[in-house]
């Protein structure tokens, strides 16, 4: 891969921060092609790293067997869970909100981040990929980060209505308004893309069009929930988002097998072993008690 003269002061940035054993986190998204050729060959010294690139390595394999998933399977996947296997729509969206978090302070730990106040930014669409942003703002809250919500589109559902009022009342303050990118890029460390997931269909409706269009020009790194907003479920987007990280819930989309960001991690461990049997799913072993596995 080309590298361009403007990305050499990452590249060098990474060597020394990689050989003095320093957690980083990448202020550009430029740095994510970097990861992708090599970056953690320039950590040889740090055994932890090291580790880790292993790991990943030996997870990269192992997502091979796994099932990428059309939209209309996905679709029937979800409502399968909760018309076979009596699940309730706010139970599986804890557990998916919780992984996004869980996955989020995994690459991006509170003591790797640049800005000094720990602010993310959490943009939530109109259906359950949204509503699983608002769970994991409330629980990245928790873990001590300081999110911020965009939610310009809000279903009038007692669901949604309740998973607003608990981020109220944890102190996560609305944006009554898209920032510009430029303040983005100023204010917040990391954005999380909870905007559209695997029932996204056809051109972009406003306001998420212009959303989106903001979102294209920043530079720090987004973590896409499911799918990257705007993608296909199941072709992506060539001109689209590029997010830093996916975290795919129940098993990867179609979409996933074009993602190039550093961080891809599944999400959702409540899946029946007979649902995973009758789709074939094939889901790697989750390590331990763990709720996110990196893929
Ligand atoms: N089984 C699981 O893994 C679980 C996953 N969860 C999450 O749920 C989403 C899927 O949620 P769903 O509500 O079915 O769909 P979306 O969130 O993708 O979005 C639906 C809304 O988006 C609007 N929409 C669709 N296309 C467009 C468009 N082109 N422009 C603008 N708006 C669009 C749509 O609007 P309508 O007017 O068509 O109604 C909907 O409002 C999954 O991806 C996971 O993140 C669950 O949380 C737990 C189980
Ligand atoms: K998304």
């Amino acid at each position: 891969m080309m590298l361009h003269v403007k990305e050499f002061p990452s590249l060098w940035m990474l060597s020394v921060r990689a050989l003095f054993g320093i957690g980083f986190l990448v202020t550009s998204r430029s740095a994510s092609a970097l990861a992708q050729t090599g970056a953690c060959q320039l950590s040889a010294a740090s055994n932890n790293h090291k580790r880790d690139c292993f790991s990943g390595r030996a997870a990269s394999t192992m997502a091979q067997t796994i099932k990428y998933l059309g939209q209309e399977e996905a679709q029937h996947i979800d409502e399968e869970l909760f018309s076979e296997y009596g699940f309730s729509v706010d139970q599986l969206m804890e557990l998916a909100g919780l992984s996004c978090a869980t996955a989020v302070t995994k690459a991006y730990p509170v003591t790797s981040l640049v800005k000094a106040k720990p602010s993310l930014l959490v943009i939530c669409g109109p259906g359950n990929n949204g509503g699983d942003g608002l769970v994991c703002a409330r629980h990245l809250k928790l873990f001590g980060y300081e999110p911020t919500i965009l939610y310009p589109k809000r279903p009038n559902k007692p669901l949604f209505q309740g998973l607003t009022t608990q981020c109220q009342k944890m102190e996560i303050p609305f944006l009554t308004e898209m920032p510009e990118a430029k303040i983005i890029d100023e204010a917040y460390n990391l954005v999380i893309d909870a905007i559209f997931g695997f029932s996204f269909k056809g051109a972009v409706r406003e306001p998420f069009g212009s959303i989106l269009d903001v979102l294209k020009k920043t530079t720090v790194p987004i973590a896409s929930i499911d799918i990257p907003s705007g993608w296909d479920v199941e072709q992506g987007s060539a001109d689209g988002l590029q997010p830093d990280m996916l975290i795919s819930l129940t098993a990867p989309k179609k979409s996933a097998s074009l993602f190039r960001g550093r961080y891809h991690f599944l999400g959702g461990r409540f899946v029946p072993p007979g649902l995973e049997r009758k789709y074939q799913l094939n889901l790697p072993q989750y390590p331990g008690t763990d709720c996110v596995l990196r893929l």
